[in-house]
């Protein structure tokens, strides 16, 4: 009988479940399981719930000491009195709320107050314009809501609640930070922008110290804060100084731990908190994964064939751009865009040049997020890949020069899911810090010989063409 310690982290994300289950020592992944979420940007979250019990229903969670998750951010849960769910959430890239996150910049004097406030320039992901949405628009759901919570607090109460366990609604700094009624740089939350978005005050979860438990169910299992998906990607990676995560999930995320807030006007970079204590500056796209899915679905082809046709062209596809905002885009912010196929010619019309352009176009954009970190003065060493497009052949081989940095694919996991179940192990064992799991490198890739600025500068050229950015 083993006498290891294990840990649980979920990864509750937007397109499925995934369950880890870690030693909390050494942070050895030893089981791992998943399960599909609905194609939606709205979800009743008992979806969320019944993909978690499909995926640990195998006893994967046996003898697990604590637990925790990690949630796609952003997403609004709204409880009437009695904690039932009123409307299906309202998910991160969901852009129907578009219009309610102009409005409120405008009502609250600009974007320089909504930075001051929150860190944050509004776009319809945050959960602040989803209220005011609802309010809007739903007002027999809006006279319901007695509470709001994002998808990390829900599951962490159904958790419990389920465990006979639960006491109140929790949350942590990190998902707190990217509702756009918590301040990172304060630590409080802003109950006032709240209210200016719904037009009433809503309870609101209690905000945990990183390794703080959220609870413990009957049978003893320890049920930490949980956090942010990306915040737990942060967590799950042994990060050092210079290292930027790009994570090409359903969203393309760009970030790095940093000592302080950041303020950025400009909108690429929000300004959430992480799940240590810290801050974690962040730029998220709309486009990532479901680029190449996308491309691969109009070449006829599966995913490997898409690499090897995009490794057969040249780097630029022969002049072919993608401006990749097939689901409208949030940075740059432009929700009602669409993708566009430009430079095409019967020279370049090829499946290798469009495999090579829809690769190319996602990462571009994902390039203008490392950028941005690198004017507030990130320094950027080395990107860490990860996310289920990190698997990508193409993807691996291009992103050095498109980066202009040596990229790093860790060991294959769901890193999402290992900082939960980190942070999980962190809250069982009282400590100051968190366990010290190492970084697992699967592959390390150079930045080549060559100059790649003309693939990068044509696509600045179609995006201030086609939007006027
Ligand atoms: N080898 C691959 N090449 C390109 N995309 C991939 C590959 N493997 C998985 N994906 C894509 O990764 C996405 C899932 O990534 P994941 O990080 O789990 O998403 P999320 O966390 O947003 O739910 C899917 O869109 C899938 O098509
Ligand atoms: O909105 C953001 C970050 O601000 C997204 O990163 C969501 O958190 C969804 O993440 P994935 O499902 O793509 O992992």
């Amino acid at each position: 009988m083993s006498d290891r310690t294990l840990v649980a982290g979920i990864d509750s994300s937007t397109q499925s479940t995934k369950v880890v289950v870690c030693d909390a020592e050494s942070g050895d992944v030893v089981r791992t399981a998943r399960a599909p979420h609905p194609d939606r940007t709205e979800v009743d979250p008992e979806r969320w719930w019944e993909a978690y019990r499909t995926a640990s229903g195998s006893g994967i969670l046996e003898g697990v000491s604590a637990i925790a998750v990690g949630g796609q951010q952003h997403g609004m849960v709204v409880l009437d009195e009695q904690d039932a769910v009123v409307r299906d959430a309202l998910l991160w890239n969901d852009t129907r709320s578009a219009g309610a996150a102009a409005d409120l910049t405008r009502e609250l004097g600009g974007v320089s107050a909504w930075v001051d406030a929150v860190g944050l320039v509004l776009v319809g992901s945050f959960t602040v314009t989803k209220l005011r949405w609802l309010a809007q628009h739903e007002p027999d759901h809006a006279a319901r809501v007695a509470r709001v919570l994002l998808p990390h607090d829900w599951m962490t109460g159904r958790i419990l609640q389920h465990g006979n366990g639960f006491e109140r609604w929790t949350t942590d700094r990190g998902d707190a930070s990217g509702t756009g009624y918590w301040s990172a740089a304060t630590g409080d939350y802003r109950l006032d922008l709240l209210e200016l978005a719904f037009g009433r005050r809503l309870a609101v979860p209690e905000v945990l110290a990183p390794s703080a438990p959220a609870g413990r169910t009957s049978d003893g299992m320890l049920v930490a804060a949980g956090t942010g998906d990306n915040m737990g990607a942060a967590l799950g990676l042994a990060l050092s100084p210079g290292d930027v995560v790009v994570s090409l999930g359903t969203s393309g995320t760009v970030f790095t731990p940093h000592d302080h807030a950041i303020r950025d006007e400009s909108g690429a970079v929000a300004g959430f908190a992480d799940a240590t204590g810290r801050h974690l500056p962040l730029m998220c796209t709309l486009n990532a994964a479901r680029v190449l899915t996308a491309a691969a679905g109009m070449l006829g082809v599966d995913l490997d064939t898409l690499d090897r046709l995009a490794l057969e062209a040249d780097s630029g596809a022969g002049g072919l751009s993608l401006l990749p905002y097939l689901d409208g885009e949030r940075t740059p912010d432009l929700p009602l865009a669409t993708g566009t196929l430009s430079g095409l010619t019967r020279t370049n019309a090829t499946p290798a040049n469009l495999a090579r352009a829809a690769v190319e176009g996602m990462l571009c954009n994902l390039v203008a997020g490392v950028d941005a970190l690198r004017d507030q003065s990130v320094r950027v060493e080395r990107v860490l890949l990860i996310g289920g497009a990190a698997a990508s052949r193409a993807v691996r081989a291009i992103a050095p020069a498109l980066f202009r940095a040596p990229v790093v694919v860790p060991r294959p996991a769901e890193y999402v899911g290992v900082g939960a179940a980190r942070q999980a192990a962190w809250a069982l064992s009282g400590a100051a810090q968190p366990p010290a799991w190492g970084l697992r490198v699967d592959s390390e890739y150079q930045v080549p010989a060559g100059d790649t600025s003309d693939v990068l500068e044509r696509y600045a050229a179609l995006l201030a063409q086609m939007h006027g950015r």
